[in-house]
């Protein structure tokens, strides 16, 4: 059956401007960075030479005080009807329910089931992206479908086939992510951010209140709105991430608490800052209590061998193919070929690595001078390169972070006992998360593949391209390493 193109009368039906009101930072006017061509997103954030005019406005680095790095209003769930085949195709793939092609006894007709859509895909038309410009929400829509069906088209392609991806979607992705300065890949934005919708509509008193959408949105009134597998599994796997962000809108409210109070710097200043420490080591038990949570939801044989194949990049493909983009040498200005194709990890959740840059835990930072001689990849570097694929207001929210004059760690320890006390605190908490994240992986991910090992020892890789135990414990040793004596 050929992808049916459907008009949907959701979100679909507005303008960018009904969707954010005018005078919203996200709809003010962007730069257009195919006038500024060459500029990598290894370079930062910012394209260089254009006032980004979202960045510059968005006080709130797009940070809501309810939700955090969540929005506060639900995603838009659908694109206008000009990019509805997009729209179309994603649905097919998942009502179609294709499979994988790493998956064990796939059958023929499975084969020929994704076969058929990936040629439907491969003739859709090229839809120009330029009217979707003007709205951040529709190009994040856009960058969530085009990557969704760029996965599902990577991922049932033989394992022999060459990765080619059909102008079809990948030229319009290329100029969305440029537009999003985001790899043209699948993200933890798309994935867990800006994929979810609520179960329960907030209520007429709700609508009525100041917060709207926001006070609706609890921790279990949230679905994802797309998803690989349409399993559970899939489903609490993000939505564990998703809990996680809004559950740690408090940590952050308490880091600002905190900064503005070293600001202050009395003897006032530094019992709140006590408080506010010992106050974040709960916040940040919680978050990993929610992090333990997602076994209640998510079988780790599922997981491993149905749902995460789906999210794996080109660093971690499974036949170690490159992943080519048809089409990218037409660009009028020169594109370069995609560096950056790692897969969607929660690594690339702002929330955690806000903590580590406002408790200085030194994980985010690239000084290749400390570098380790050993030959291995400083994890450090790993974990800032992460900081790639998140939203550029949140990288720039970190950034911000990172420029503070006046450190915590640097604070604490001119300060009182009891101030070192909870920050020790706050640090041992941060390492706890990473100690439970570690028998999380080792469940989810070190104990599957342990399992299905026939031959010899093999170095196993993150679905971002990490060398996964050295990375993980590299990050939680370094975290330790900061508890003050
Ligand atoms: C079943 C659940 C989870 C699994 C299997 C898992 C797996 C992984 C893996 C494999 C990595 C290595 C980086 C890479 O992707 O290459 C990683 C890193 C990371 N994950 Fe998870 N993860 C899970 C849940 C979460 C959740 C819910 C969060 C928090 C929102 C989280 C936060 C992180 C962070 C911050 C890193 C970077 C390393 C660090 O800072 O310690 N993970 N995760």
């Amino acid at each position: 059956m050929p992808i049916r193109v459907t008009h949907s009368t959701t979100m679909s039906d507005k303008t960018s401007q009904e969707i954010l009101p005018s005078d919203h930072f996200l709809s003010l006017p962007r730069p257009d960075p195919f006038i500024s061509p060459g500029v990598s997103l290894a370079d930062g954030p910012d394209l260089e030479g254009i006032i980004d005019t979202t960045t510059l406005a968005a006080h709130d680095f797009d940070v809501d005080t309810r939700t955090g790095f969540m929005p506060p209003d639900p995603p838009v769930r659908r694109l206008p009807e000009q990019w509805e085949p997009w729209e179309a195709a994603l649905q097919k793939a998942m009502h179609d329910r294709l499979q994988l092609a790493v998956k064990e006894n796939i059958t023929d007709a499975e084969r020929q089931v994704s076969h058929r859509w990936r040629l439907e895909v491969r003739e859709l038309p090229t839809i120009p992206i330029q009217d979707l410009t003007a709205s951040e929400v529709l190009l994040r829509r856009a960058h969530h479908v085009l990557t969704f069906i760029m996965h599902f088209y990577i991922h049932t392609l033989p394992l022999t086939a060459p990765v080619v991806i059909p102008a079809s979607i990948g030229v319009p992705l290329l100029k969305v992510s440029r537009h999003l300065q985001l790899p043209p890949v699948a993200t933890y934005s798309d994935t867990v951010l800006y994929n979810w919708e609520l179960k329960r509509a907030p209520s007429t008193r709700e609508m009525e209140t100041e917060s709207e959408w926001a006070c609706a949105l609890d921790l279990d009134n949230m679905k994802s709105q797309d998803l690989f597998t349409g399993t559970r599994d899939e489903e609490e796997f993000f939505l564990s991430s998703a809990r996680i962000e809004l559950r740690g809108v408090e940590a952050l409210e308490l880091m600002r608490a905190s900064m503005d109070e070293i600001f202050v710097g009395d003897d006032i200043a530094v019992r709140r800052i006590t408080s506010y420490l010992s106050h974040l080591a709960g916040v940040v038990h919680a978050l990993t209590s929610l992090l333990m949570d997602v076994r209640k939801g998510c079988d780790p044989d599922v997981f491993y061998h149905r749902v995460r194949p789906w999210f794996c990049g080109q660093d971690s493909d499974p036949a170690e193919r490159k992943w080519r983009f048809e089409g990218i040498d037409e660009f009028e200005n020169d594109v370069e070929e995609p560096k950056n194709l790692s897969g969607p990890s929660a690594g690339q959740s702002a929330l955690i690595h806000a903590l580590d840059v406002f408790l200085g835990l030194d994980n985010c930072k690239s000084d290749t001078s400390t570098t380790p001689t050993s030959g291995k990849a400083d994890p450090r570097t790993l974990l800032r390169r992460m900081q790639i694929y998140m939203p550029r207001h949140h990288r720039a929210f970190l950034r911000h972070l990172s420029a503070n004059p006046r450190p915590i760690r640097d604070f604490v320890q001119t300060k009182t006992p009891e101030l070192v006390e909870a920050y020790n605190q706050a640090v041992g908490a941060v390492k706890g998360f990473r100690d439970a994240h570690i028998r999380i992986v080792a469940l989810y991910i070190i104990g599957p593949a342990s399992r299905e090992r026939t031959g010899g020892e093999r170095h196993l890789k993150g679905t971002g391209g990490t060398q996964l135990s050295q990375f993980l414990k590299g990050v939680r040793d370094n975290t330790a390493d900061a508890l003050l004596q």
